[in-house]
């Protein structure tokens, strides 16, 4: 099979969806990896690297779709790539479909084979294509949280930490899987004062275990929520319902309730975003913007702004899925591993993911009885 990897064109995008050592297990089962030039730059890969592990350079994106059977990406396509999509192409990336019409609409009205990487779910539930990247996410939330609470940088000039006398900074978390436990122990490290809502009791109760005392748990509800945020000086977003869009759980008003000064990250952001003041995707190159004195920042591609160790960490876990991929072809490979079979969100001109379909009114078909 042919692979074809462009590089990433999202605002301060610097991951790419191979490495070399990804590059040389593909060649080794006799696949063609062509990689647009200079795509491996932002994190760390030369064109030679790629290269030495058995890829071809190609001199633009184009040559890279064109040729493909398979494109690996990091981020969704954006716009000026959807007039590369083809019906015996097969699309291995981040997708997010519930908040993108337009994106879903034309994989339906080209047949490509599209396979999101955040919805690829195993037995247990769990994200194994999602989580290396929500453990990124996660850890920088609450050191962005930190960078704007400091007065130079918009913010009301608290320090996380606190200092013998004063009051540590309130961190409220909202959803305690991936995200959440990663910004609590980066917060709860910072020494300060974390408190982390799950509408889920027994996420809550493993919390309460693995912290043990050094945060409190609290069940979400509006109440809670209220409540709980009143007086806050950072909140990060990080509820999942995979593949739909994310709830809307945070409303103005609690957001009035923070401090002046404080700051919302909201990591969920990618899945439509779980606050109400929320009205705007931000870009790493203009992170932030103000409301009700509250400052908003709501990057999609948080990771794209450590991309050495995001790359490392995303190609860890998406190589081993792309070999079968590569091997037996998306069919194939997803009639025997149910978990990639859950990756595919359109085939055929079909919606195959049910919260994908509900979340934009379009029909749902079975990947089952389509494969
Ligand atoms: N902006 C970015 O660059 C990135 C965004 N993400 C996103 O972060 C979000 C969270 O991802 P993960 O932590 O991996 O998901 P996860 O599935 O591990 O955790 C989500 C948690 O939200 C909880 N939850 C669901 N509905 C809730 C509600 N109404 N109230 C409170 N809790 C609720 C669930 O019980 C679960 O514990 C996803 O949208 C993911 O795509 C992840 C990585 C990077
Ligand atoms: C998960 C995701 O959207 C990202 O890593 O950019």
């Amino acid at each position: 099979m042919k692979i074809g990897v462009p590089k990433e064109i999202k605002n301060n995008e610097n991951r790419v969806a191979i490495t070399p050592a990804g590059v040389h297990a593909l060649s080794e089962a006799k696949h063609e990896v062509l990689i647009e030039t200079g795509a491996g730059v932002g994190s760390g890969f030369q064109d030679e690297d790629f290269v030495a592990a058995g890829a071809t350079i190609v001199e633009d994106a184009a040559s890279t779709w064109r040729a493909a059977d398979m494109v690996m990406k990091v981020k969704e396509p954006l716009a000026s790539e959807y007039a590369y999509f083809k019906s015996d192409l097969t699309l291995f990336t981040y997708l997010h479909l519930a908040p993108e019409p337009e994106l879903t609409r034309a994989l339906m009205e080209t047949g490509v084979t599209a396979i999101a990487y955040e919805t690829v779910q195993l037995l247990d539930r769990s994200l194994p294509l999602l989580t290396p990247m929500s453990e990124v996410a996660g850890r920088m939330s609450i050191q962005i949280g930190a960078h704007f609470l400091e007065k130079a940088h918009g913010g009301q000039g608290v320090l996380l930490a606190g200092v013998p006398g004063v009051h540590p900074a309130r961190v409220v978390i909202v959803g305690g899987g991936i995200v959440g436990t990663n910004a609590a122990r980066i917060a709860v490290g910072m020494g300060a004062d974390v408190t982390i809502l799950d509408s889920n009791p027994q996420r809550l109760r493993e919390l309460d275990e693995l912290f043990n005392g050094r945060l409190k748990t609290v069940m979400s509800n509006a109440y809670n929520l209220r409540e709980n945020l009143l007086g806050a000086d950072l909140l990060v977003g990080a509820v999942l319902v995979p593949g739909a869009r994310a709830p809307k759980i945070v409303s103005a008003e609690m957001v009035q309730g923070m401090n002046k000064g404080s700051v919302i990250v909201d990591v969920a952001i990618d899945q439509g975003g779980s606050i109400a003041t929320i009205d705007r995707i931000t870009t790493h190159s203009d992170p932030v913007y103000e409301k009700y004195g509250v400052l908003h920042y709501s990057v999609a591609n948080m990771p794209g702004a450590v991309p050495r160790t995001s790359t490392l960490a995303l190609t860890n876990v998406t190589i081993p899925y792309a070999l079968r991929l590569a091997n037996v072809g998306a069919a194939a490979a997803a009639k025997a591993d149910a978990a990639l079979a859950k990756g595919i969100n359109v085939y055929q001109g079909k919606v195959t993911y049910q919260a994908v379909a509900e979340a934009l009114q379009l029909p749902y078909h079975d990947i089952a009885g389509l494969l």
